[in-house]
């Protein structure tokens, strides 16, 4: 036994010891898009199946008193349907809701959090196909996906020097929504611009339909989570790029809510919970991908130089990574 605490390994550090770890169990035949990507997939009767795990835990991805349970019930749902729609729009089918409560938490919030989930489900046209539910010092809503893959499995790796990297709408809002709620709630009434950025962090909305129409145009994709520069490093480390940081999109409410530019461009960067896809595309697919699908901006090309490059107006630019760490 060592004595290294998780903190010191770091997310990703455990991931890949555990990767390793199972290696072996890993040769699979059936087995399409194994362990490291947004889901797992695995070929069944001629269809992919496409599997998801996230979990939300309470004053880690949110607060009782910032947070509708309703919202957080949808939101548990969508941030998976989020990973599905990242392999190209795989359906999500079935759902399994694994939750910890404080014994002492009102039966009415837990309904309300079913609301919520009922509500998503319902968008999606998703089965409720079980669950567990377990005592916890904290709220804990952990949830499965099962999804059906569609014709175009699109994965994290693919990308090709020469793609353009798109990315499906504006980043920012949900990690200034966040950092808004951490500033002032409770100590003063928000602004409607202010609202609307907590709503993108309380509310994010999966791109499903959006991947599904692109997907068979795309090299790689994934959903930004994590923040865009995550999901930069995610698709594009392996090759190579340049982000042209002026292109990448904000919305008008961020823009009037932190006027500083460089404020800005680190919530697109570092704010996380976006759950907008980043995608690559070969150039000459970029235009009829922005057309099936208008919202999506182009910010940089994949290169070959094995490294994520940052400019901006043509100058480059040093970006350390500064965002949210579990451990
Ligand atoms: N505790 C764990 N045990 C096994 N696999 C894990 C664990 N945590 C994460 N993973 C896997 O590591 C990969 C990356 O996880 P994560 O960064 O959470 O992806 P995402 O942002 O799509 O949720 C995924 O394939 C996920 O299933
Ligand atoms: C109370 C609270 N504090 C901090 C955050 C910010 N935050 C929590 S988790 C997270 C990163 C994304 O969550 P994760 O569980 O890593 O998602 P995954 O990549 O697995 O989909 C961020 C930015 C928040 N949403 N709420
Ligand atoms: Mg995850």
């Amino acid at each position: 036994m060592s004595n290294k605490t998780i903190s010191s390994v770091g997310e990703f550090g455990f991931i890949n010891i555990i990767k390793k770890k199972f290696a072996l169990q890993r040769r699979n035949k059936q087995v399409s898009v194994p362990i490291g990507d947004d889901c797992f997939c695995f070929k069944s009767g001629g269809i992919n199946l496409c599997v998801t795990k996230d979990m939300l835990v309470e004053d880690v991805h949110f607060k009782k008193e910032w947070t509708y349970p309703q919202e957080l019930g949808a939101k548990a749902v969508e941030v998976n349907v989020s990973d599905a729609a990242s392999m190209g729009g795989a359906l999500p089918k079935y759902i399994f809701i694994g939750l910890g409560l404080p014994p002492e938490t009102d039966f009415k919030y837990v309904e309300k959090i079913y609301q919520g989930i009922k509500n998503a489900c319902a968008k999606y046209k998703i089965l409720l196909a079980g669950g567990d539910s377990v005592k916890s010092d904290k709220i804990i809503i952990s949830v499965t996906v099962i999804a059906v893959g569609g014709k175009n499995i699109v994965q994290r790796t693919g990308a090709k020097a020469g793609d353009l990297i798109g990315v499906t709408n504006t980043f920012g809002n949900a990690g200034a929504g966040v950092e808004l709620l951490y500033k002032y709630a409770g100590k003063r009434k928000f602004n409607k611009e202010e609202k609307y950025l907590i709503k993108k962090q309380n509310s994010p909305q999966a791109r499903l339909k959006e991947a599904g129409k692109i997907a068979k145009y795309l090299t790689s994709m994934t959903d930004a989570s994590d923040g865009l520069y995550v999901s930069l490093d995610l698709i594009a480390a392996k090759a190579g790029a340049n982000i042209a940081l002026e292109k990448i999109p904000l919305s008008k409410e961020l823009k009037n809510v932190f006027k500083d530019k460089q404020k800005q461009i680190n919530l697109a960067l570092f704010g996380a919970e976006d759950f907008e896809l980043v995608f690559t595309v070969a150039k000459s697919k970029a235009a009829a991908v922005k057309k099936l699908v208008p919202t999506v901006s182009y910010i940089g090309e994949i290169t070959d130089s094995k490294k994520v490059k940052y400019f901006y107006n043509g100058k480059e630019q040093k970006i350390k990574y500064a965002g949210f760490k579990h451990f």
